[in-house]
């Protein structure tokens, strides 16, 4: 079988992907008109032409005034069916979502208007394509700790539905030590816990989120390449990081995908991963960045094979659900020989 076919008929797990960054211009112009949102572009052609970034903080600029169109539930219903749809089409069977309370939280719009909206669309595409869901609660590490702790608490009605607690936003300047009291809070509730860390920051940042937030799982990570110690830890400790391709072209963390190291990094043994991030800022859902490896990488079918196997294994699936989908994966490579 093609590799590309392989790419789309395998079953996947995305497991780094924030939901605001799932806005496509199409709906975030149709719901500015539907609340008399005033945005700085006059077309959704502007909107897709905005789309040019030289940093991390460039496009968190876009992505913060974009999110401004969310206001009501229906609003989030829309935006999450639209990613669960996404996801049914690349063959996705299981996503580990993030999403941002206080992008909203911080405009007045609370945990009751998104949180209903996100679950019907949730157990909708359950129901209807069997795709099992997980969220992550992810803080904005540009904001302080203490607006994180007044966060997780304010979720509280929500626990039962949330797995993991994250920290994204901007990454230099606000190292993980700045939020050890939350990570630590959120732990003893019995949440996993992950954090960007490495994608623009240094590699001290991920020695921070391993040692002091005791992260389950690495967002991003790239920059570990940088230091030998570092990949070691990751490789004895099965570490996974949830790389991002295309997201690290558009923010120029890499010139271009040929320069990518994903690769390098699967090759020294570290459980790496493919992930979208923010498809709709980015150029491309999941089999898109799947298929750049291919294209400018050179990707092989042993490459692909372990990149999907590592999605499920970097999951916070339980064991048995792990196990059942690496033996369905090996079934399908079987037959497509
Ligand atoms: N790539 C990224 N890095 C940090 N924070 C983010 N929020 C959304 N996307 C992000
Ligand atoms: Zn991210």
């Amino acid at each position: 079988m093609k590799l590309i076919h392989l790419i789309e008929q395998l079953p996947k797990t995305e497991l780094h992907l924030h939901i605001e960054g799932t806005l496509e211009p199409e709906l975030m112009w149709a719901l500015a008109e539907k609340h008399g949102v005033a945005l700085p572009y006059d077309s959704v052609e502007a909107i897709k032409a905005a789309y040019q970034f030289d940093s991390l903080q460039s496009f968190l600029d876009l992505y913060y005034q974009g999110a401004d169109v969310l206001r009501d539930e229906e609003d989030f219903y829309q935006l999450m069916r639209s990613y669960l749809q996404h996801c049914h089409a690349d063959n996705i069977v299981h996503t580990e979502i993030m999403f941002d309370p206080q992008t909203h939280t911080e405009r007045g719009v609370g945990f009751d208007v998104f949180m209903p909206g996100f679950q019907r669309a949730i157990d909708e595409a359950k129901k209807q394509w069997g795709i099992s869901v997980y969220l992550i609660m992810s803080f904005l590490r540009h904001l302080s700790e203490a607006a994180a702790i007044e966060t997780l608490n304010k979720a509280r009605e929500y626990y039962p539905v949330i797995k993991a607690v994250g920290l994204d936003s901007s990454e230099q300047g606000n190292p993980p030590e700045k939020f050890v009291k939350v990570f630590t809070a959120a732990r003893a509730l019995g949440f996993k816990c992950v954090a960007h860390a490495g994608e623009e920051g240094p590699p001290d940042y991920i020695w921070q989120a391993l040692d002091l937030l005791k992260i389950d799982r690495v967002d991003h990570g790239v920059r570990a390449e940088e230091d030998e110690q570092l990949i070691k830890r990751l490789r004895d400790s099965g570490m996974a990081l949830t790389v991002c391709p295309q997201s690290n072209i558009k923010l120029c963390v890499f010139d271009n995908m040929a320069q990518h190291n994903i690769l390098d990094l699967l090759e020294q043994g570290l459980c790496v991963t493919v992930n979208s991030d923010d498809p709709s800022y980015f150029g491309g859902y999941l089999n898109d960045n799947y298929k750049a490896l291919m294209t400018h990488l050179a990707m092989n079918e042993t490459a692909l094979v372990q990149l999907v196997k590592n999605s499920f294994i970097g999951s916070f699936l339980p064991a048995e659900e792990k196990n059942k989908w690496l033996r369905c994966i090996d079934n399908l490579v079987a037959k497509a020989a």
